[in-house]
């Protein structure tokens, strides 16, 4: 089955040899976001919550750039450089999704691209 990459202005460019998502029928696997915002290139201020804000926001528009939304995405994973900051981040993830909420991983490493704290990735089955 090919892949079909995913494209938008509205989620930062890819820093690497990557698409931001890939469609495989009606599956959509999700490149992993950190806090860069769109415009700028540049991982965002503020803190934990701040970027984990932003990489949702992130994310919400690659699913949006591939015809889905949040609601069709079905695994997430979470990765932080502190997992002293995870309370903060289900803070945020209750934000973003409804329940049912996804499947989820979140795994503590020892660092991310650009110096960021924080970075999810998803699969998204379109209904
Ligand atoms: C930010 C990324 N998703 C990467 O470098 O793989």
């Amino acid at each position: 089955m090919p892949r079909t990459p995913v494209s938008t202005a509205g989620a930062p460019a890819a820093i690497g040899p990557y698409s931001q998502a890939t469609r495989a029928g009606e599956t959509v696997f999700l490149s992993g976001q950190i806090a860069l915002h769109p415009d700028s290139g540049e991982l965002v201020e503020g803190g934990i919550r701040a970027q984990a804000r932003r990489a949702f926001a992130n994310l919400e528009a690659v699913c949006a750039a591939a015809g889905g939304s949040l609601d069709d995405v079905v695994r997430v994973g979470l990765y932080l450089t502190d997992l002293g900051e995870f309370a903060e981040v289900n803070a945020v993830m209750a934000e973003v999704f409804a329940e049912p909420y996804p499947a989820r991983s979140t795994i503590g490493v020892a660092a991310l691209p650009r110096g960021a704290a924080f970075e999810v990735d998803a699969v998204m089955v379109l209904s």
